[in-house]
């Protein structure tokens, strides 16, 4: 068969969808799908190949193929700047999986436990900021509970300037990507100009120097330090040794920890504020959920809701509550990209070496034959039934399949366990909420507000 289909149109008109892409990201993708089906090229006429997939059989064969077959992280290049070159994202082979088998285990099985009090104190210290009546932006507020909890699980209970320095630079850089126009350059490399700490990417460069700074001056008191005892993520790495015997430089410490702070915090905010907004648009939704969390045992000691985390952890509808919130709005809209080193045949198409292969998780995740009614918020699907690692994919899939998934969801649990049993929350904004591109990410927009209707005296 022939390539598949796709716009073929002169560069301005590229240039365009190109923009719309940036700036109205589902809207984009549901168009193409819609003109050209399933399997779709993003041009006919540009070099590399791009091609979207959202059948589950295509998703399962690029899923399936070793990953040997595939350049994954010469696609992740658009990440460089932001990531730097020592980015577990940006390493493949050997290097990438010897990173991948040090930073599992901290984010997996019983370790998770130990996240679950910072999980739920820095939750009750931001609901404890919102005001009954007075609106409150919801990304902002989750971004704060993320951003604490990576940076506790980063460097252990850490109180000092350069943490508190780090918090505020790291958001900063942060909001740097936060609107398509601030991160334009991520997707136009020929707009990566210093232009003075106004531009867009000045601004960027000044913030990243002054992140990558804090981050080595963190990383060489932490060797002087010494401290067998500490159980933090960069303890661990800074004991990590190659195969022959060599630590990890500082420069591959600061690329391991920004990615870590990078992709641990901007998703897992997002995710808490769809969340949120998904469970208020629906009552009947809300009243499951909170009797589901109401039924837990009652109990005033302190920390009682992050002594019940492995109850909270398995609670059914709030599991389904959290599933469909990501298949609704993959925070995410694909994988990283597949880059193929071979000629590769998928569904019938031909592909030569150094094509781009992405499994497009938004337009997967909105089949009518996988989820019927796929605009539906509907938890319920998630408790009728198993979906495959191909139908369902927020954290994308293989040998990169995201490290942080359980984290991830064991935080949105106790977090969104925390706020529905300390208060009433209720959307506070009026215009229609509409899906915004956050750099790679797409976001409830940062205006969207919510506001405290009562407090409640669940467990603490
Ligand atoms: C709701 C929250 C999150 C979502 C939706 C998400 C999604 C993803 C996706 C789609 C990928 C790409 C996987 C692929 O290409 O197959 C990924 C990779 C990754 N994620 Fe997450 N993620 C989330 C939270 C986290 C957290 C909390 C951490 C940190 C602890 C994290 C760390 C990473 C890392 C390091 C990779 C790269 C893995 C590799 O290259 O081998 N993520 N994530």
């Amino acid at each position: 068969m022939s390539l598949p289909d796709g716009p073929s149109s002169p560069v301005l008109i590229r240039r365009l969808r190109t923009l719309h892409w940036i700036f109205r990201p589902l809207e984009a993708l549901e168009q193409r799908a819609q003109r050209y089906g399933e399997t779709f090229t993003i041009s006919k006429n540009i070099s590399p190949l791009v091609v979207y997939f959202s059948n589950p059989q295509a998703i399962q064969q690029i899923f399936s193929t070793d990953p040997e077959l595939f350049d994954t992280n010469s696609a992740n290049d658009i990440l460089l700047p932001l990531l730097g070159e020592n980015s577990m994202i940006l390493l493949g082979g050997a290097k990438h999986q010897r990173q991948r088998k040090l930073l599992m285990p901290p984010f997996h099985g019983d370790r998770l436990k130990t996240y679950a009090q910072v999980i739920c104190q820095v939750t009750e210290q931001v609901i404890s900021q919102w005001q009954i009546g007075k609106p409150f932006a919801v990304r902002a507020a989750m971004q704060e509970i993320s951003l604490q909890v990576i940076l506790n699980a980063v460097f252990g209970i850490h109180k000092s300037d350069r943490y508190q320095q780090l918090k505020q630079t790291l958001t900063s850089l942060l909001e740097s990507l936060a609107s398509p126009f601030s991160s334009i350059w991520l997707f136009f490399p020929s707009l990566q100009k210093d232009w003075g700490a106004w531009s867009p990417w000045g601004r960027f460069l000044r913030l990243k120097q002054q992140v990558n700074e804090l981050l080595i001056a963190e990383i060489q008191s932490r060797r002087n330090e010494n401290n067998p005892h500490r159980d933090d993520i960069l303890s661990l790495l800074l004991a990590a040794r190659d195969e022959v015997g060599q630590p990890m430089t500082d420069e591959e410490l600061r690329d391991e920890l920004i990615t870590l702070l990078f992709a641990g915090h901007e998703t897992t905010a997002s995710a808490l504020a769809w969340a949120l907004y998904c469970i208020d648009s629906l009552p009947e939704v809300k009243e499951k959920l909170r009797a589901e969390i109401d039924s837990l045992p009652a109990n005033s000691e302190p920390n009682a809701l992050a002594k019940l985390n492995e109850v909270i952890a398995r609670l059914p509808y709030l599991n389904a509550v959290c599933c469909e919130t990501l298949r609704i709005y993959p925070i995410a809209l694909n994988p990283f990209p597949r880059v193929t080193k071979v000629p590769m045949e998928i569904m019938g198409y031909k592909f030569e070496p150094g094509t781009l292969l992405l499994a497009s998780t938004y337009l997967t995740h909105h089949r009518e034959d996988i989820y019927p009614e796929p605009k539906q918020f509907k938890p319920e699907r998630f408790l009728s039934r198993q979906f495959s690692p191909y139908e369902y994919l927020p954290f994308g899939g293989s040998d990169r399949r995201c490290i942080g998934a359980a984290f991830a969801l064991f935080e949105m649990k106790l977090a969104l366990a925390t706020i529905l049993s300390r208060c009433e929350l209720k959307l506070a904004t009026k215009h229609p909420i509409k899906p915004t591109r956050r750099g790679l990410t797409v976001a409830p927009p940062a205006n969207m507000q919510m506001v405290v209707t009562a407090l409640r005296d669940g467990n603490k």
